[in-house]
């Protein structure tokens, strides 16, 4: 038997959830989900669960730094993501890396406000994020609200996510965007724009409270893949294949927004009354 099993070492940079669902927590989870080697960076630690966000404690950008020197010193990732970075001088530490390694795939999930609506990004921090980090991304995966916020324009109908997307990549220099319709329409359609090709990823819409954490996963699943060495459309295709079963398979856990469940499509290929015994025990 092999035991020395080839890996991909992926890297999360963002803020925790100690409830479990979102944040570092959730793209863990979906790294190990997806077969690649999570490491994490935390730049904020944050006190919240299914109904909400209470406290929040953000590291200093030194230790930051000290968090992503051993790491890079050490174990190179083949891939990175960001989730919640609340402050400019934050981000312009994580750039640093990123312009140190400019081939590595970067996925910028720009995480502003929570499912439950508390803000996790200072509003200064936008404009450094719009200006800064969006031209060295390889994929951006805004929510509409997010994008919104970026751009500065509204966004009501799919064409509006098409045109945003386009911005994203034309004007601001991302490689690719995706704009997430969770909060659109009576599917739930993302657009994605990889600066030659438009495409619409559509799934039925999940009637659910459980959406803590759908944006953190949805962005972990791209990453995974993309340090798999699959190009943006399949890794974005597969990872909304990830977050719709994470999202159908929910966990019924928490007085809130509940959390997506991880392991969620590997329950595709058990029978119904085994799911159900197991999810019996969350009541
Ligand atoms: N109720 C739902 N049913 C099916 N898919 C959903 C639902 N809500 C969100 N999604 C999908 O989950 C992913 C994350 O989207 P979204 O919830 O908009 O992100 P965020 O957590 O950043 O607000 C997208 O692929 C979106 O289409
Ligand atoms: C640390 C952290 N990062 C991101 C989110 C957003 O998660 P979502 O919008 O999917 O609920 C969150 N609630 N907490």
């Amino acid at each position: 038997m092999n035991t020395n099993a080839k890996v991909c070492p992926v890297l999360t940079i963002a803020g925790t959830d100690p409830s479990g669902g979102a944040g570092i927590q959730a793209d863990l989870k979906t790294f190990q989900e997806r077969y690649v080697y999570g490491m994490s960076v935390v730049t904020s630690v944050v006190a919240q669960n299914t109904t909400g966000v209470t406290a929040v404690h953000h590291l200093p950008v030194t230790f930051i730094d000290q968090q992503l020197e051993a790491v890079f010193s050490d174990i190179v990732p083949y891939a990175i993501k960001t989730g919640m970075i609340a402050s400019k001088e934050m981000m312009a530490s994580v750039l640093r890396y990123l312009k140190r390694f400019p081939e590595l795939p970067f996925v910028l999930d720009p995480v502003m406000v929570a499912t439950s609506g508390d803000v996790l990004m200072e509003e200064h921090a936008r404009d450094f994020l719009v200006n800064q980090l969006l031209a060295r991304a390889t994929v951006v995966t805004p929510n509409i609200k997010e994008a919104e916020l970026m751009l500065d324009q509204t966004i009501e109908t799919t064409t509006a996510m098409e045109k945003a997307a386009e911005r994203l990549v034309d004007v601001y220099g991302a490689k690719a965007a995706v704009i997430k319709g969770g909060h659109l329409g009576e599917t739930c359609i993302d657009v994605l724009y990889d600066g030659k090709m438009m495409t619409h990823l559509e799934s039925e819409r999940i009637d659910t409270e459980a959406t803590h954490g759908t944006g953190c996963t949805f962005a972990a699943a791209i990453t995974a893949e993309l340090a798999k060495g699959k190009t943006i459309l399949e890794a974005v295709q597969l990872a909304k294949l990830f977050v719709t079963d994470a999202i159908r398979y929910q966990l019924l856990l928490g007085k809130g927004h509940g959390p997506t469940n991880h392991w969620g499509y590997r329950l595709k290929s058990v029978p119904l009354d085994v799911q159900e015994v197991s999810f019996d025990g969350n009541d």
